[in-house]
């Protein structure tokens, strides 16, 4: 797992790698650079564009002015540097680079005032204004040249992060920072750049190493972890000789409907190919046939008038949810299961149910695994203006209830019982598509099943979902929720 820290605490790393490391501060200040430089290059790898680049007169600026003098150095002619001089302050390290620049035969310009700006004529445009030393919203003269820059309309490269994007924090709906195609940022991601309002600010990210003291960022203090491949390969654990299908245990999936019977064909084929030792399916009469021609592994159990499971302690996993449709019977079902308080895996309708129901909320089994997009989170917990308080309800319901909650979006947000909130880097918008949560549910309950502790589930299963649906969307422009169902044993074994 990768620690994400804090503005202030990638801060604390700068000065304790500077202080324990062979390094100084303005040689990190050149790795930064030359780090983005490489990134840089690889997508602008024609020498001739025009290329501007903004630096302000702190340490971001600083690296802005060692990118120029390396990008020169590469052979690259068109480049106009422009100081930003809204401040009488400078960094250090920003006064180094400039008088390295002075020296040289580069010429640059000074902005005293956005309105010094006129006719820029440019392809590409770096952004080095402002980084992570952002500590107020852009007033003044900053917000008037952000505003000229972001209406030139080009290709615009953050260095770090876009100037007047909070690094953590709330995002403001207004937000009037730069907009980015891309940030190239240092060492570790910026938290925000998972929220999905981030897509006002850059299209993407990519990070780049600079040589920060590892164990140092590793050992922060941190509520956020972002979940990398290394980690699931070792939480795997690999299908052992002798084993039978008692071995993997037994998933009961509670879901469908007459004209949602899909859901639960998904969620139960998920749940057979990420190995159960047996799945079983509580589907409703009218969709018997569907269940027994397409998934002939599975056990059905019919659901009329179904009150009660009997005997829930011969699952070692139960799903509840996807396709069920809202009743009165079925809320009865869920409000006995959770008074079994076996956990269970709650998605789709029945998250729906219990946002009618604050009642049984309280009493959800310990462990068990809540699945809500962002309506469904909201319905349960009430509205949120904006992903940073929603992510802060979730952590506290999650170690208030002792429960994880799976927030899903581009990025899911896994907030477990310890207070701790794992990203899911995986999954691509070619996964955009209905069925594709019913997937995610019956792949936590195979791995429940097969005695994955409800932490280790959930983000094996969010994983290796997204991973699926990378790997399949490397040909495709969308990717069904069936084709990443059927994915799963192929990541997996990859994986393995
Ligand atoms: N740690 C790392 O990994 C490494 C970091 N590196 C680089 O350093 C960057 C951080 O640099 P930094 O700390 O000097 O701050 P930076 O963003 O340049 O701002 C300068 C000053 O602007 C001011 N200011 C703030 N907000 C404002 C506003 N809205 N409107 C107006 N003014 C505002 C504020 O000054 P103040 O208001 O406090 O006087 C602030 O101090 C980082 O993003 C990365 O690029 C690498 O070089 C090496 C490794
Ligand atoms: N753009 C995307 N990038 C990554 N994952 C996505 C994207 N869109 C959807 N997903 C994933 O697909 C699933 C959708 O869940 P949900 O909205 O409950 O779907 P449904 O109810 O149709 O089954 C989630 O796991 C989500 O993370």
């Amino acid at each position: 797992m990768q620690t994400l820290l804090t503005s202030a605490q990638m801060r604390r790393t700068d000065e304790f790698t500077i202080a324990n490391k062979p390094i100084a501060s303005i040689d990190l200040m050149e790795k930064a650079a030359r780090a983005f430089v490489q990134s840089f290059l690889r997508d602008e790898f024609d020498s001739t564009k025009n290329i501007a680049i903004f630096c302000g007169k702190g340490n971001n600026g600083g690296d802005g002015l060692a990118i120029a003098y390396l990008l020169l150095h590469n052979g690259y002619e068109n480049i106009k540097i422009y100081i930003v001089n809204f401040s009488d302050k400078q960094s250090d390290d920003f006064a180094i680079n400039r008088q390295r620049l002075d020296e040289s035969r580069y010429r640059k310009t000074i902005i005293n005032k956005a309105a010094d700006l006129k006719n820029i004529k440019t392809d590409i445009i770096i952004d080095a204004i402002l980084g992570s030393g952002l500590n107020k919203p852009l007033t003044s003269d900053y917000a008037d040249l952000v505003k000229y820059i972001n209406k030139l309309n080009k290709k615009v490269y953050a260095v770090d992060v876009p100037t007047g994007f909070p690094a953590e924090g709330e995002i403001p709906s207004d937000y009037n920072g730069i907009k980015a195609y891309k940030t190239i940022c240092f060492q570790r991601p910026k938290i925000n750049f998972f929220f999905p309002e981030s897509a006002l600010a850059t299209e993407k990210h990519e990070v780049v190493a600079i040589g920060l003291d590892e164990n140092f960022i590793q050992n922060q203090d941190s509520d956020f972890f972002l979940i990398e491949e290394s980690d699931i390969r070792h939480m795997l654990k690999p299908r052992k000789l002798f084993s039978h299908k008692g071995t993997y245990g037994h998933a009961l999936i509670i879901a469908g409907n007459t004209n949602t019977m899909g859901a639960a064909l998904l969620s139960s084929m998920s749940c057979l190919y990420t190995g159960a030792g047996l799945t079983t399916a509580c589907i409703p009469q009218s969709g018997l046939i569907a269940l027994n021609t397409t998934l002939p592994e599975v056990i059905a159990l019919p659901r009329d008038e179904y009150r009660k499971v009997d005997n829930p302690a011969k699952y070692q996993a139960i799903a509840i949810g996807p396709g069920l449709g809202l009743s009165a019977a079925h809320e009865k079902l869920l409000e006995n299961l959770i008074f079994d308080n076996q956990p269970l895996v709650i998605d789709a309708d029945a998250l729906n149910m219990l946002s009618e129901r604050p009642d049984l909320i309280d009493k959800l089994p310990e462990n068990s695994i809540l699945t809500p997009h962002m309506k469904e989170f909201d319905r349960l917990f009430g509205e949120h203006q904006n992903w940073w308080d929603r992510l802060q309800t979730a952590k506290v319901k999650a170690q208030q209830l002792k429960i994880v909650i799976m927030l899903k979006n581009q990025f899911t947000f896994i907030c477990v019982p310890k207070g701790r909130i794992y990203i899911n880097p995986t999954g691509n918008p070619a996964m955009a598509q209905g069925g594709m949560g019913d997937v995610l549910t019956g792949i936590i309950a195979a791995f429940l099943a097969q005695k994955y502790a409800s932490t280790d589930a959930a983000i094996l299963a969010c994983y290796i979902h997204g991973k699926a649906g990378d790997n399949l969307a490397m040909d495709k422009i969308v990717v069904s929720a069936s084709q990443v169902a059927k994915q799963i044993p192929v990541e997996i074994k990859h994986l393995m």
